[in-house]
Formats: C-alpha cells, sequence, structure tokens
C-alpha cells in the first residue's frame, strides 16, 4: 500500500505504467517461444499429440522437463527485455518538465541504446543467469500445476472447460511465482547493479550479501505482489494457448 500511494504521489497515475510498452511487445514473443518448446519437446518425449495427452497424462517427469526447457530457451528473449523493464520501473524520478533535468533512461529505446553504449552487449544480458536459475525450474513447476490440476478436475477422455482452465493457470501462476520470489529478488538487484558502480561479484555473492543486510525476509520481498499479479496473468495466458491451440490444432 505504501508503495502504491508513494508511486501515485510522486509519479501520478502514470507511474504505475512505467516500463510497460517494451513488455508488451515482448511477452507475444516470449509466450510463443515459451509454450512453442513446451508443446514440442512434450511432444518428442511423449510422442503424443496434445489431443492425445488429454486421454493420457504424460508422467509429470516429461511434463517438468519439457517446461524446463521451455525456461531456458525463453531466457535468451527474455533477459534484454526483462532488463530494460526493471532498469525503467527503477527509475523514480517524476515526470519531465520541460526545460528541467532529463531521466537517465527516455524510454525503453534510448534505455537499450544506452546500455549498450555504456555496458556493451553482454550488458544486455545482465542478470541473464539469475533469470535463467529463476526461471528454468519454476516453469517446471508451473506446467505440473496446470496439468495436474487439469487432470484432477476434468472427467477422463474430456477437454478440461473454459472454468478448469482459468483456475489451472491461476493456480500455475502463484505457485510459480511463489517459488520464483526469491530469485526474482536476486535477479533485479543484478539486472540494478553496475549502473553507478558494481555492488555484486555475482549471483551467489548478491545472494549472501541481501541475506547478511536484510535477512530471511528480503527473499520474499514483492511475494504478495507477485502472486496477487500471477493469477489473472496465467489463467488468461493458458485459456489462450488452449483456445488457440483448439482453433489452430
Ligand atoms: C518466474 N516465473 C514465476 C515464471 N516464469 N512463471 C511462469 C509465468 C510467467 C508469466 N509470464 C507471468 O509473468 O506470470
Amino acid at each position: 500500500m505504501d508503495c502504491i500511494v508513494k508511486t501515485y504521489r510522486h509519479e501520478s497515475l502514470l507511474g504505475f505504467f512505467k516500463g510497460m510498452s517494451f513488455p508488451l511487445v515482448s511477452i507475444a514473443v516470449v509466450n510463443s517461444v515459451l509454450f512453442g518448446v513446451y508443446s514440442n519437446v512434450l511432444l518428442a518425449l511423449t510422442a503424443m499429440s496434445h489431443q492425445e495427452r488429454r486421454t493420457q497424462l504424460p508422467s509429470y517427469t516429461h511434463v517438468f522437463i519439457a517446461g524446463c526447457t521451455g525456461g531456458v530457451i525463453q531466457t535468451f528473449f527474455l533477459a534484454p527485455f526483462d532488463l530494460i523493464k526493471v532498469r525503467l520501473q527503477n527509475q523514480t524520478e517524476p515526470r519531465v518538465q520541460p526545460g528541467g533535468p532529463q531521466p537517465r533512461y527516455r524510454g525503453p529505446v534510448h534505455c537499450a541504446a544506452t546500455i549498450f553504449r555504456e555496458e556493451g552487449p553482454r550488458g544486455l544480458f545482465r542478470g541473464a543467469w539469475a533469470l535463467m536459475l529463476r526461471d528454468t525450474p519454476t516453469l517446471g513447476l508451473y506446467f505440473v500445476t496446470y496439468e495436474g490440476f487439469c487432470h484432477q478436475n476434468t472427467p477422463h477422455g474430456q477437454n478440461p472447460s473454459s472454468a478448469t482452465v482459468l483456475v489451472a493457470g491461476g493456480f500455475a501462476g502463484i505457485a510459480s511465482w511463489v517459488a520464483a520470489t526469491p530469485l526474482d529478488v536476486i535477479k533485479s538487484r543484478m539486472q540494478m547493479d553496475g549502473l553507478r558502480r558494481r555492488e555484486y561479484q555475482g549471483v551467489l555473492d548478491c545472494v549472501v550479501s541481501s541475506f547478511r543486510q536484510e535477512g530471511l525476509r528480503v527473499f520474499f520481498r514483492g511475494l504478495t505482489i507477485n502472486s496477487a499479479r500471477g493469477f489473472p496473468v496465467n489463467a488468461v495466458t493458458f485459456l489462450s494457448y488452449e483456445y488457440l491451440l483448439h482453433s489452430w490444432g
């Protein structure tokens, strides 16, 4: 609540939409890579089409492996977009006044160009290891939760109803965000590191010094908001996924 009130006071309603344009563009690419890799790896592992998998649930190990593979591949696409989002969101200066001082990053493209100029091409992948560590197991868990919930709540041989898909997707989102939040904190710190001076030697150093300075609680920062956001976002994501598979498959 304190964060909401302060963001509104300092930056008005627009403060809540900071860094939104890039994720909006990137989410289509990132999700199609994730769901495409997941479906194809599962197809390769089980030799069953999506429709066949409805009658016979593949093993949770296969679902987990396919989700983890999606997480690894997704990182290469997500890392630069996510970095730019985090940098823009953490820029807390009030809106630019004509003639006033310019913020460090003037928008997503300017942000990408500045990082490239100041930190080199590798700079665009800052925090990518932490992102991969965050997303690999959590995307395995994400798909296991989704498939498991659908399987438990759908009569044998039938397709899950829209309501089941929505709830399963929502729970998958929450489960994955609960598991991902500790590494999400670390990832964001790594992405912000090096802006003025380098504070962390690497992921492990960031984990240790964050823990030393702020205790165990630091790893649960943002847990409530991540979970509250995770339910509707992933409910809609899975509903779209199922809908597209049915209409095109
Ligand atoms: C790091 N975590 C929790 C995940 N990658 N979870 C899967 C859901 C991702 C989805 N695009 C979202 O933004 O909620």
